[in-house]
Order: structure tokens, then sequence, then C-alpha cells
């Protein structure tokens, strides 16, 4: 029989000595949120790859997050629905340099990321490339499943997208031509530095 007290009764909040200041004076950074959203296919986990082996490289603790990846343990129970898709999001928390990758379609669960994070470290990268980019890449051959009718619901096809209206960093294609991996994270360590994200 299941029982009747709520999951959370009984449970009291112990303090602990090291707090997250003592812990971002120690490796010399400041926690943080990158937050990669975009399409399937547009390159949200090879810039949070490259961008985590980078920091690596340079001494700074990242963690990546990737939505494909945990939708195989802690999210596994969930599907693409509107709610589902919600509380993928919402399972996601801060950390470290956190690296969170996820096409994360909608505009308010991006926004109720942000508002966990006041102080201007939840910062969102747009990986604005086109439909028609992402459907020709087509890697895991999604896309051509989705326009044959045999997955229902694939964001840009028959789910929506919704694009930031003001992120903090913008990637997109010059000339049809989509940046290299180095050049997506080099455009991200930059914002890193100028906001002091990664000191010395
Ligand atoms: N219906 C539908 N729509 C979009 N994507 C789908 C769907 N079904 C399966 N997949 C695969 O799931 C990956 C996206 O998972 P996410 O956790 O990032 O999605 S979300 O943020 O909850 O929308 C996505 O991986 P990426 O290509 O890395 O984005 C797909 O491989
Ligand atoms: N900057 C890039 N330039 C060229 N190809 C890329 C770039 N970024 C990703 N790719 C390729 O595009 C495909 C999709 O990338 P991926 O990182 O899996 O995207 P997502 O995680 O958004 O689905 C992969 O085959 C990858 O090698």
């Amino acid at each position: 029989m299941s029982s009747t007290v709520p999951k959370s009764s009984n449970i009291f909040w112990h303090d602990c000595p090291v707090g997250k200041t003592d812990r971002q004076n120690l490796l010399k950074q400041k926690g943080c949120v990158v937050w990669i959203t975009g399409l399937s296919g547009s390159g949200k986990s090879t810039l949070a790859c490259t961008l985590g082996r980078e920091l690596h490289t340079r001494g700074k603790l990242a963690y990546v997050l990737d939505g494909d990846n945990l939708r195989h343990g802690l999210n596994k129970d969930l599907g693409f629905a509107a709610e589902d898709r919600a509380e993928n999001i919402r399972r996601v928390d801060a950390g470290l340099v956190c690296i969170a990758s996820f096409i994360s379609p909608y505009r308010r669960d991006r926004e109720s990321c942000r508002a966990l994070l006041s102080d201007g470290s939840f910062i969102e990268v747009f990986l604005n490339m086109s439909l028609e980019l992402c459907e020709a890449r087509d890697p895991k051959g999604l896309y051509k499943l989705a326009r044959a009718g045999k997955i229902k619901g694939f964001t840009g096809i028959d789910d929506p997208y919704e694009a930031p209206l003001n992120c903090e960093i913008e990637i997109k294609e010059v000339d049809g031509v989509c940046p290299s991996p180095s050049d997506m994270a080099a455009q991200v360590i930059t914002y890193l530095e100028d906001k002091g994200f990664l000191h010395e």
C-alpha cells in the first residue's frame, strides 16, 4: 500500500560550511548556466562539447547537460508533449559552469530557468540555423521520418520552435555558411571572459 505522507515531509535543511562563493573562489570562476537552444541538428551538442573541452583546457570546471543524453536516464519517463518538454527543462538545475543543450522550444520554459538566476548568470545562446540547414544535416534521420509522418510532433516540422527575443548570444550562418565548432565556442568564451565569469 502506498504511503499518504507527502514525499517532502519530515525533512530539515542542514547548513553546510562551504558555500557557493567559497567554491567560486577555489575554482577561480563564477558559476553560470550557458543555455544552448536551437532546432534539432543546429549544432547544440557539438557546441556544448567543444565549449566544455575548451573550458577544461583552461582549467575551468564545466559540466554538459544534454537533452538527448538526459533522456536516456533521469528524464527517460518524459516524451515530447508540451508538458513533458517543460518538465524536461525544469529538472535541469545550475551548478558550476553548466552547459545545457536542449531544443527547449518554448520561451516560457527558458524564461523560467532564467528567473532562477537573477544575477545575469543565465546566458542564453541561440543557434540560429535555418531549418533547411538542419534538415540537410539530419544526422539521425529524424527529419526524414518526421516528413514521412513516422514521427509526430517534431520540432520545426509539425511542432513549434519559439526563437529567443533577447538572448545573450546569437550564432548564425554567414552567407549560408555555419561558423566552425571552434569559432562557435570562441564566441561564447569571449562573452564569458568579458562578463568576468572566468577570472585570471
Ligand atoms: N518529436 C521530437 N521533437 C524534437 N526532437 C525529438 C523528437 N523526438 C525525438 N527527438 C530527439 O530528442 C532530442 C531533443 O531532446 P531535448 O530534450 O533537447 O528536447 S526538448 O528540449 O525537451 O524539446 C533531439 O535531439 P537533438 O537533435 O540533439 O536536438 C532528437 O534527437
Ligand atoms: N559548426 C558546425 N559546422 C559544421 N557542421 C556542424 C557544426 N556543428 C554541428 N555540425 C554537424 O551537424 C550535425 C548536428 O549537430 P549536433 O551537434 O548533433 O546538433 P544538435 O545537438 O543541435 O542536434 C552533426 O552531424 C554535426 O557534426
